[in-house]
């Protein structure tokens, strides 16, 4: 005779792929029970299991370590041997062909991929769940002894899912044991942070960052019993100033929801405080910055996302959730950026001067269009086609490994990345001992007229262009990527921007160079009133300067630099970057 039973609907951002209630009590396993003692069967074959590299552990690069508990359990009413190690949660069918066609999903989990754990109610509801449904039970006994376990799944383009696979068991005994178990792995997963600070920006993009938290982030880090203080921001700089005042030590990160903007304002916070706190002047343009050791979080809510989307493949909420749930970690390159010995601002993604930053200029004026409003200023800047003239000096990275015209991108556990992180080590034990002079007479210049100057710290791939502005800088190398467009014609222009949306090479134009660089300086050849002191940089550079120059078609007014989408009004600047100052919330772009 079969039942019908009802079970709740899994809510957004978790779906239930395996799991079916069953009651099993004494039926199936007279025997079955905890064996804390090796498997009876061999290990599983690799080709059966998920592939254990996806998690990046580095116990899995030990070899298997002795299980820790081995039942026999029911998975959508199918026996499975169930064997939990320090590093892998597996289930083996003990009917290879039955289970195959139960459509029971993944095999195992890696245990850092596991959100969290939870004793399934007696009622056959999970604690979590949402809606009801009818379900067939085969059991008329009433008494289940079941626990659900939550856990990463990796979907299509780079996106993560939180699916759930529910074991029922013999007793409340082996249950309870399990759940014991499981929840004791979880307690070692040291990275994952139980204490957040939470920053909400109810006006970025499509205006929803209060929506998605709620809706989507919310429940996930309430599963993985995360706290957090939540502040949904009443102004522009609120994160900021904040961070710059709060005490922020009993938190284990802090969480931007929102976009670039917003993100940038929560990393001048930390940042700025994590320089207070050591008495270091922001304002000296070469004084060497302090590491921050709160990890951010960022939840995709804004109009491009670039910064998320670079680190992470993908801009959405409940991918970037979990990152931070399971406590990734990825160091990342901050610029800063002065004027005249006057700090301005940090940079992590782009600082553009010209198209990118008349585009956001125009576009400021239009916010009440949302995110389009790149798409409409970005077009009438490109028509207006202004060049600026100016002169860019750069310090090359000749001691960095890589180049802006590598094929490979930065991707997870980078190479390159790590390596510029243990000589960071090196230098900073070494660093008074550099010779200053030596870099100087390193220094290069390219003069001319310039539609764009963009300096990238990562990527800055986004929705709007999958690969980026440069698709081979790294997030954690210590260098900037500066890519010089030079004075061309519209359609020239055109394909080049183009390219940044297809997968062709943006840099294989005859008026575009790129640089991989450490430091860089721009220095107009026209400007303000004020600043004197680069007017006389700027007639050694280019010789006497005439305001009335009727053969030029350059604009003789400046353009300003977009930072992260923050507009600089000054042009004259002086950029240097920080090697992995600020650590994300994230593990890089996964193969
Ligand atoms: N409560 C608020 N009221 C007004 N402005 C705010 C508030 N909170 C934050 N801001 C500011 O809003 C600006 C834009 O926010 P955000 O970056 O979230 O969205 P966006 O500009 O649409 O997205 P993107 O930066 O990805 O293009 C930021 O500069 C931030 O300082
Ligand atoms: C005719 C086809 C033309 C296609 C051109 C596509 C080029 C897209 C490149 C996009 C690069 C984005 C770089 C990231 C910049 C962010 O820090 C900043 C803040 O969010 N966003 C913008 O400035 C928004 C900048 C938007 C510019 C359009
Ligand atoms: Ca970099």
């Amino acid at each position: 005779m079969t039942e019908a039973r009802w079970m709740k609907e899994p809510r957004a951002g978790r779906r239930r792929t395996t799991a079916r209630i069953a009651g099993v009590r004494g039926c199936l396993f007279p025997d079955g029970g905890a064996e804390p003692v090796a498997p009876k069967s061999p290990p599983p074959a690799r080709d059966t299991f998920q592939r254990l590299s996806d998690c990046r552990s580095p116990a899995m690069e030990r070899p298997v370590p002795p299980p820790l508990l081995v039942s026999r359990l029911l998975v959508s009413e199918q026996p499975f041997e169930v064997t939990l190690t320090e590093t892998v949660l597996c289930w083996q069918p003990l009917r290879p062909k039955k289970a195959s066609s139960s459509g029971t999903g993944h095999l195992s989990v890696p245990v850092c991929d596991i959100v969290a754990v939870c004793e399934t109610e007696e009622d056959g509801i999970g604690k979590e769940s949402g809606r009801w449904q009818k379900m067939p039970s085969f059991s008329t006994d009433l008494t289940l002894h079941a626990f659900t376990v939550y856990h990463v799944q990796r979907s299509k383009e780079h996106h993560w899912e939180c699916n759930e696979v529910t074991f029922h068991c013999s007793d409340h005994l082996l249950c309870n044991q399990w759940v014991k178990a499981l929840k004791e792995q979880l307690d070692l997963q040291a990275m994952r942070p139980k204490h957040l600070i939470i920053f909400i920006n109810p006006f970025g993009g499509k205006r929803l960052g209060k929506q998605i938290y709620d809706d989507k982030v919310a429940p996930l880090f309430q599963l993985a019993c995360i706290t957090a203080d939540v502040i949904v921001t009443e102004r522009a700089n609120h994160a900021r100033d904040h961070l710059i005042e709060a005490d922020l030590e009993k938190y284990d990160g802090i969480v931007s929801v929102g976009g670039d903007g917003m993100f940038s304002e929560v990393m001048h916070g930390l940042i700025s405080r994590t320089q207070k706190n050591s008495g270091i002047d922001e304002n000296y343009p070469t004084a060497e910055l302090v590491p921050c050791d709160l990890r951010i979080g960022i939840i995709p809510a804004g109009s491009t996302d670039c910064i998320c989307y670079a680190t992470v493949g993908t801009n959405d909420p409940i991918t970037s959730a979990l990152h931070i749930i399971i406590g990734d970690s990825q160091p990342i390159d901050v610029s800063s950026v002065h004027h005249k010995h006057m700090f301005l601002k940090y940079s992590v993604s782009l600082l553009g001067y010209g198209f990118y930053g008349d585009t956001l200029i125009d576009s400021e004026k239009n916010r009440w269009m949302g995110p389009s409003r790149y798409n409409f200023s970005g077009f009438k800047t490109f028509l207006s086609h202004h060049c600026y003239e100016g002169a860019v000096s750069f310090l090359p990275a000749t001691e960095t490994p890589g180049s802006p015209r590598d094929p490979k991108p930065c991707t997870a556990g980078c190479h390159i990345c790590k390596y510029s992180g243990d000589q960071l080590k090196v230098s900073q034990k070494a660093m008074k001992l550099k010779c200053i002079d030596e870099e100087q007479q390193q220094w290069k210049v390219v003069k001319g007229k310039f539609l764009a100057i963009n300096s990238t710290n990562m990527s800055c791939a986004c929705p709007k262009s999958p690969k980026g502005l440069s698709p081979a800088a790294h997030l954690a190398d210590g260098t900037i990527d500066l890519i010089l467009v030079h004075k061309c014609s519209r359609l020239n222009f055109l394909r080049h921007l183009i390219r940044h949306t297809n997968n062709d090479d943006q840099f294989d134009h005859a008026f575009v160079e790129v640089h991989r660089v450490k430091e860089f300086k721009f220095t107009p050849k026209y400007c303000d009133e004020e600043d004197t002191d680069i007017q006389d940089v700027g007639k050694n550079l280019f010789g006497q300067i005439c305001r009335d120059h009727p053969s030029c078609s350059c604009a003789q007014h400046q353009s300003s630099w977009n930072c992260d989408g923050e507009i600089i009004k000054h042009a004259a600047i002086e950029v240097r970057v920080h090697c992995q100052l600020l650590k994300l919330f994230v593990r890089g772009i996964e193969k």
